[in-house]
């Protein structure tokens, strides 16, 4: 620890380097600025050269402007001294002044690594560590490590004491932050992990996962932006909730090329955010469903036609379901796709009628005209319509609401038991509409149901400008040119370069197959706790949907094995509950203590709503940041019902499985026995909940 004097002389000295960063992105803002509108002026000249040339310097000033004001805040938040006396500035962006010295490293650049990466131990030519706050150009805070005293010159200073435990303090907001100023070694490790194969981050709650992965996305953005800007990062999360808890933190890295789903939205233009029962989940999400889902996209259409009759020349030709069902069944030979072979289908009907009518022996024309002559009739292409129409997944999913077609495409494949429970469940699709799983089974039908065929589009070369002129690019105009090309993707875009799965852990084996197809030639982070599963099906089954969704590729491991998140009295709670199905399971280590115990709390049921809502204004009363109230799923609308009144921004009511991932200051978690009780994944789901807050925890059990 250093004097009073001493900091602020060392504040001094950053602000006055501060002031300097902040100068040159005025001065850079200002000609990005200037850039445009002179951009703009060129179009006056009028030649088809100066069109070309305005359009690119308009965009390209556009987008400058953008990333400096992007990365404004906090722009500046490290500093390196070297072992050779250089000391170089980390921050969110690259910096360089008018004679190109470097004012700002940016975070992901190979000089940045050490800042990450050194220790005492191992202090990689790092000296000294300081870790700068900053808020509206002004230095508040510094905070120093000294990495190797034996090279510290003489009279140099280190303040403060740990500039992550002053970050993890901090009040958490409705959004997730990022954590560049903070990044920790072994995190540091895993986000800078080679592109290519599969990078795989395990570790316990808190431990920086989704953090992480969202880091590493931004890294590999900056390493390799052509390829991951112009083909795409998609990343998957498993709820609504969580994905606009996190939507914030690439947008404040500068980076905004990245696609975000949950699970429940991956299929183009449908949106469900309703769970299944886990027992429930656990057959929609079975591999087995594929084989269920194979017979129904071959079945007939309910409510189609059951013959065709067609009165031809005076006579009647038939065809009947059986004769029908063979046409279909041939067309429909070696996994032929149902919308995409319509055609063959079509065929196999005037072949069969023409057939017939050779039969009874009628004076016939030559066959394409006795093709042409039927197909004119209006009856016939209504009979082919209703007989073979175009497919969409939803209707063939709706099949499965009626229980003698479930009980005919499943049997032999599900239980008895699976199939009434998929049943009960179907009943109520038409009114309470579709699941989370539902979506994977409806991404299946599509695969199996085939696309009509549509004449292709040509993709669009971002380079290509009007009349065939090919735009002459620099590296950095390649970036930016990928980044309005993200812009560009359509709804159902599948090719993405790069595919973080977070909360892996919770993908089904169908939802495995799903978010697979949108990474065949993509490399992969996946991240996710085992132990927080929710999944109840086979884990074998688990293990081997996601190994064929990765592949043969390369895998790269890491663990991490540090709790930023609970506070060291709040994890132990959590840690109790998780040892009950895993004694020897390795926890990480939770580094902050705030001195408080959570409170447990068991009320008659009478008074559960009194102390749930007591408990949450206490709370909110107590801590700075936001609240949250985790519910057993089936109590999520009665609860906040009761909270109603309360109407705090800052309290957000979800359930035991919707906090997944999630984060807040201060839970109420109600009636966790009753989370507990489930006896497929209860205590796992229990162990998510309580390791949701940094720094109060409530737990309200109601008894009879
Ligand atoms: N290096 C760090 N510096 C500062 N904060 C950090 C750091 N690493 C993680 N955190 C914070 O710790 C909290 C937990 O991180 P995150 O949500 O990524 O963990 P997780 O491993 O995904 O957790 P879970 O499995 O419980 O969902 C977040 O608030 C995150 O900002």
């Amino acid at each position: 620890m250093t004097d009073q004097t001493g900091l602020e002389q060392e504040i001094a000295v950053e602000q006055r380097h501060l002031d300097r960063v902040y100068a040159r992105l005025a001065e850079l803002r200002r000609s990005a600025v200037r850039a445009e509108r002179d951009g703009y002026r060129m179009a006056r000249v009028g030649t088809f050269g100066a069109l070309v040339e305005r359009d690119a310097m308009v965009f390209h000033a556009a987008q400058r402007r953008h990333a400096l004001d992007a990365e404004y805040e906090g722009l500046v938040f490290g500093r390196l001294d070297l072992r050779d006396r250089q000391v170089l500035h980390v921050g969110r962006l690259g910096i360089r002044d008018e004679d190109a010295t470097t004012l700002v490293v940016d975070w992901r650049a190979p000089a940045a690594a050490a800042f990450y990466q050194a220790t005492p131990a191992q202090p990689l030519d790092v000296v000294r560590r300081r870790t700068i706050q900053s808020r509206a150009e002004r230095v508040t805070r510094i905070e120093d490590d000294l990495l190797d005293p034996t090279a510290a010159p003489e009279g140099m200073t280190v303040v403060g004491d740990g500039a992550l435990l002053a970050t993890l303090s901090k009040a958490t907001g409705r959004g997730m932050r990022d954590i560049v100023a903070t990044i920790q070694r072994e995190q540091d490790e895993a986000i800078r992990s080679p592109g290519s194969g599969v990078t795989i981050v395990a570790g316990g709650p808190g431990t920086g996962k989704t953090a992480v992965a969202l880091h590493r996305a931004a890294f590999l953005l900056y390493s390799d932006r052509s390829r991951y800007a112009g083909g795409g990062i998609l990343v998957v999360g498993p709820s609504g909730v969580f994905v606009e808890y996190i939507a914030s933190v690439l947008p404040s890295l500068g980076e905004d090329t990245a696609t975000l789903h949950s699970l429940g939205t991956l299929f183009p233009g449908m949106t469900a955010t309703r769970p299944d029962p886990p027992e429930v989940a656990a057959v929609k999400g079975s591999l087995r469903m594929r084989r269920v889902l194979e017979r129904a996209a071959r079945d007939a259409v309910p409510g189609g036609p059951g013959e065709l009759r067609l009165l031809y020349r005076g006579t009647l030709l038939r065809l009947d379901r059986a004769e029908l069902d063979r046409i279909r069944d041939r067309a429909l030979h070696r996994g032929a796709r149902r919308n995409e072979v319509r055609r063959a289908g079509f065929d196999g009907v005037f072949a069969a009628l023409w057939a017939q009518a050779r039969e009874v022996g009628i004076r016939l024309p030559e066959q394409r005209t006795f093709e042409g002559e039927i197909a004119e009739r209006a009856e016939f292409r209504e009979f082919l319509k209703a007989w073979w129409p175009r497919l969409h997944p939803r209707h063939v999913l709706g099949w499965l609401a009626r229980p003698d077609r479930l009980r005919r495409y499943a049997s032999g494949i599900l239980s008895n038991a699976e199939i009434r429970l998929l049943s009960a469940a179907y009943r109520s699709l038409d009114t309470d509409g579709l699941t989370i799983a539902d979506i994977a089974l409806l991404d299946e039908l599509d695969a199996l149901l085939g696309k009509p065929a549509k004449p292709a589009r040509a993709r669009r070369d971002p380079f290509q400008l009007a009349g065939g002129v090919r735009e002459l690019t620099t590296a950095s105009d390649r970036q930016r040119a990928a980044r309005a090309a993200a812009r560009e993707r359509p709804e159902d875009y599948r090719d993405y370069a790069h595919v973080v799965v977070d909360e892996a852990q919770d993908v089904s084996p169908m939802q495995w197959r799903m978010v697979g197809r949108r990474g065949h030639l993509a490399s992969w982070t996946v991240v996710g706790d085992p132990a927080q599963t929710a999944w109840t099906g086979d884990p074998e089954e688990l293990t081997r949907a996601r190994d064929q969704a990765l592949g043969r590729r390369k895998r790269h491991d890491f663990t991490l094995t540090t709790n930023y998140r609970n506070s060291a009295e709040i994890f132990a709670v959590a840690a109790a509950e998780i040892r009950r199905l895993y004694p020897d399971l390795p926890l990480p280590t939770a580094v902050r203590s705030t001195g408080v115990d959570p409170v447990e709390l068991v009320v008659p049921a009478t008074e559960l709503e009194t102390a749930t809502v007591q408990a949450a204004a206490g709370l909110l009363a107590e801590v700075e940041g936001t609240v949250g109230v985790i519910t057993p799923v089936p109590r999520r609308d009665e609860v906040a019902g009761w909270l109603a009144a309360l109407a705090a921004p800052r309290l957000q009511v979800v359930t035991s499985l919707e906090a997944k991932g999630m984060e807040y200051d201060g839970v109420v978690l109600v009636a966790p026995s009753e989370i507990r009780a489930d006896p497929g994944a209860g205590v796992r789901t229990l162990y998510v909940a309580l390791s949701r807050a940094t720094q109060r925890l409530t737990t309200i059990d109601p008894t009879d």
